[in-house]
């Protein structure tokens, strides 16, 4: 069957593992989502706003380790939704964005067109910026192997990639997209690097590894736990790597969080003396609130496809090259077996007890511990540290870039992806992107929303505690939820949270709106020890 430029696009995101396409029409893009609706080669949902369409595509790519796709017009669609693909770009998402653009003529006719910034080429050289390549498929005899190149682009990098496709070329004849053409791995510099860092770990007092989000976004999870296990070294993962190996056996310690989190999980890794990172972010959020500074020259990191010791570096070796080349001759090392859990609170009082945002942590854990863990998408705010208190299962959240806003769109992409989600939201990032859940009952989605109205941008507040900006107005957001096509219900103490949650989960109907009461200056245990931490790190660096 002869292909056109865009069923051949859409063929090779499928080919390639997209499961699914979320997106908003505009003139631009319209003659390419006739073709997706018409084709139906992948699934596609549209949301209400594009800022949304961004975070909900990017999850779907962190959820199940590949592409996430988002279709968008041009101008208007595609600049709404830059801060979604930044933090993408950020936190390592290879997010496909696909911009329906100006057909060949229209440049040519001397006019601005509508949607238009300040060239017909600004939007490219925006996200020339937030992508790791980028192509405008407006020559059919190319487009094959410019889509195989941008596509390899971010699967290999693991990063957002540009797409622009001219609305009159939708139907143009074009030939099918070559498959994936993995880069043939060096196993000799591999094996070499593998044994060098093996002979480090071997020749430590207390080596240990710290992994990040490029395991989970290499789908190396599998991998890398039967190499951690083999080794018995204690492992924990970054603070952006919360929710990893949720469902593996090795000796994982929990999140590493500095000064902030579990004392013991502190010491072994700012105390190695060999620390082997894997796929970790050097990021302020990873380690920003270490309780000394990790000495990186003993730190040996195997990030963006290459390995770096302190001095010397091994380019051009991917994650899973190296892991396998580690799996060859790895042999026990320590005796660590994970038996160091950090302690998750159960048994929320079933009584008046006026609620703090840790009795939801504690509410959840019960939750999962009658019914089996569920998978979890958060957004930005108190919400996210309280979620670190939560059992270790497969987490979602904006732990570098931070933005607020992919929560309720996130949930709706792991409800996409056959997965009932909870979802942690303040007020705050409800008010911005909290509506889309008007999109849940036409798709059948039935996400368990938390929503922590402490009518506050609380967290601002615990950085500068005084102004009045940081209050915000109550809008009783449970009685809202009818009318969005779900339930809603307005909690204020434990017992009422412990039955409301108990409902929730009974009723998959449709999305289920738990609205927790909290006060104003009361934040979790978790990111009052991250003040606390960052407080006294800056007090240390004003000595
Ligand atoms: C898109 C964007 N704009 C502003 C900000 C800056 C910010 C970080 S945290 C925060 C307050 C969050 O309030 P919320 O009620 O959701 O949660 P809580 O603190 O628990 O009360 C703001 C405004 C960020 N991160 N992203
Ligand atoms: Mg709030």
């Amino acid at each position: 069957m002869s292909e056109t430029l865009a069923t051949a696009l859409l063929h090779a995101l499928k080919s390639r593992g997209a499961r699914n396409i979320f997106g908003i029409p505009g003139d631009f893009v319209l003659p390419f989502f006739r073709v997706i609706e018409d084709s139906n080669i992948l699934p596609f949902y549209t949301l209400s706003h594009e800022p949304s369409v961004g975070y909900a595509a990017d999850a779907s790519a962190r959820i199940s380790s590949t592409l996430g796709v988002a279709v968008i017009t041009y101008g208007a669609g595609a600049l709404n939704m830059v801060n979604a693909v930044a933090q993408a770009y950020a936190e390592k998402s290879p997010l496909v964005v696909i911009s329906g653009g100006p057909g060949k003529g229209e440049g040519e006719l001397g006019l601005g067109l509508h949607h238009q910034v300040k060239t017909l080429n600004s939007q490219l050289e925006i996200y020339k910026e937030l992508t790791c390549d980028q192509t405008v498929l407006n020559n059919p005899a190319t487009a094959p192997a410019d889509i195989a190149r941008v596509l390899d682009s971010a699967q290999k990098q693991s990063r957002p990639v540009y797409i622009e496709i001219p609305r009159d070329l939708v139907d143009a004849p074009c030939g099918p997209v070559p498959a994936y053409t993995p880069d043939t791995p060096d196993m000799d510099a591999a094996r070499a690097c593998a044994t060098e860092i093996l002979t480090r770990l071997k020749s430590a007092k207390s080596p240990a590894i710290l992994i990040g989000v490029e395991s989970r976004r290499y789908g190396l999870e599998n991998k890398i736990g039967k190499l951690c296990k083999t080794l018995g070294i204690p492992v924990a993962t970054s603070f952006m790597g919360r929710g990893l190996f949720a469902e593996h056996d090795l000796p994982l310690l929990g999140t590493y969080l500095g000064t902030a989190g579990d004392e013991h999980i502190a010491q072994s890794i700012e105390g190695a003396d060999a620390l082997l990172m894997l796929g970790v972010i050097t990021s302020d959020t990873n380690f920003g609130v270490s309780g000394k500074n990790i000495d990186m020259r003993g730190a040996i990191s195997a990030f963006d496809n290459a390995v770096d010791f302190a001095h010397y570096s091994y380019p051009n070796i991917t994650l899973e090259t190296l892991i396998d080349a580690m799996a060859e001759i790895a042999e026990p090392i320590g005796k660590a077996t994970g038996n160091h859990k950090p302690a998750y609170s159960r048994g929320l009082p079933d009584d008046d007890t006026p609620l703090s945002p840790s009795h939801i942590a504690t509410a959840v854990n019960d939750l999962f511990a009658t019914h089996g863990r569920m998978p979890i998408a958060s957004d930005m705010g108190d919400c996210f540290f309280t979620g670190l208190e939560i059992e270790n299962t497969e987490f979602a959240g904006p732990g570098y870039y931070a933005s607020m806003g992919p929560g309720v769109p996130a949930g709706m992409a792991i409800a996409a992806s056959g997965k009932r989600p909870i979802v942690l939201v303040g007020d705050g990032a409800f008010q911005m992107t909290g509506w889309e859940l008007g999109n849940c009952r036409k798709y059948g989605w039935a996400p368990i929303v938390i929503l922590f109205n402490n009518k506050s941008w609380e967290m601002l507040r615990t950085f500068q505690p005084g102004p009045g900006y940081h209050d915000l107005d109550d809008w009783h957001y449970a009685q809202i939820a009818p009318h969005l096509g779900g339930k809603g219900v307005r909690v204020q103490t434990c017992a009422e949270l412990k039955q409301a949650l108990e409902v929730a989960h009974a009723d998959d109907s449709c999305f289920q709106l738990i609205e927790v009461m909290l006060e104003r200056g009361d934040v979790s245990d978790t990111l009052a020890g991250f003040v606390d931490a960052v407080r006294k790190m800056s007090a240390l660096g004003n000595e």
